[in-house]
């Protein structure tokens, strides 16, 4: 089944509300309009941005979506600095990233978190984007397929087969994200077949087929190509060159299929 390739550009933690404004708008310029029917592309501002997102895609009518890069996995209370995901559904986010590398890292979130934020995003109609990867002494045991599987599955823990078709996961190997070594497209495939392989066999293969795998590690305008044509992978989480109109909208270009802009 043919799916639609998808490219996420998380910002991580840079550009103000200004410079959102100035980014969404040079990447809408760019990319022409008649690439949407072939890529879906999606901006994950921080959260004081996506305000300032929202009224110019509404108002401009753009055809990329944007989202958030974390929520809580309570609905409203006592958390402080926390974000639910009632308050990014009523901004209109499409996607929220939940279990990022970085928030695994420096939040201590664990996979029974990431899955409270899988159903929390779910529950108020937000495509979570599940992210998973392994970090380096794990890829030189060899033991990286089983652990992004191992990830995988307990991230989705009790959730129904339509539920699981309506998640989009994110596979990205620690030790390739803003380094500058990509993962080499045979490497993204190895991880990302496996991935729906295990999703056909708890879920069966409407899900499987539904489901998009993105890679994310470094992507650049100049491997894209190579990683999108491998049958398992569907798109891209872009960091550091999601930050850069040209490299973005051109990549964005290459992943549906060009020409190049
Ligand atoms: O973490 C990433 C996207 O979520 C990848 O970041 P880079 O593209 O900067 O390596």
């Amino acid at each position: 089944m043919a799916r639609k390739p998808l490219i996420a550009g998380n910002w991580k933690m840079n550009l103000n509300h200004l410079e959102a404004i100035a980014l969404v708008q040079k990447i809408a310029f760019t990319l022409p309009e008649k690439y949407y029917g072939k890529v879906d592309v999606t901006v994950l501002p921080p959260f004081t941005d996506i305000r300032s997102v929202q009224t110019l895609v509404d108002g401009d009518k753009l055809n990329l979506t944007y989202g958030a890069q974390d929520l809580s996995a309570h609905e409203s209370g006592a958390y402080t600095g926390d974000v639910s995901g009632p308050m990014l559904a009523k901004l209109g986010c499409s996607f929220v990233t939940v279990g990022h590398s970085e928030r695994r890292e420096y939040h201590a979130e664990d996979d029974e978190l990431v899955n409270k934020k899988v159903r929390a995003a779910l529950k108020h109609g937000i495509t979570p984007i599940m992210c998973l990867g392994e970090k380096i002494e794990v890829r030189e045991q060899g033991t990286h397929v089983q652990h992004c599987v191992d990830q995988l599955i307990a991230g989705l823990k009790g959730l129904k087969a339509e539920q699981v078709a309506q998640v989009v996961i994110a596979y990205e190997p620690v030790w390739a994200i803003g380094t500058g070594r990509v993962a080499t497209p045979a490497d993204a495939q190895e991880v990302c077949k496996a991935l729906r392989a295990a999703l056909y066999e708890k879920y069966g293969v409407a899900v499987s087929d539904e489901v998009r795998v993105l890679y994310g590690g470094s992507v650049k305008s100049g491997n894209i190509s190579d990683l999108v044509e491998q049958s398992d992978v569907d798109g891209a989480l872009v960091g550091g060159a999601s930050l850069d109109s040209n490299e973005f909208t051109k990549l964005c270009a290459l992943a549906a299929g060009g020409p190049l802009i």
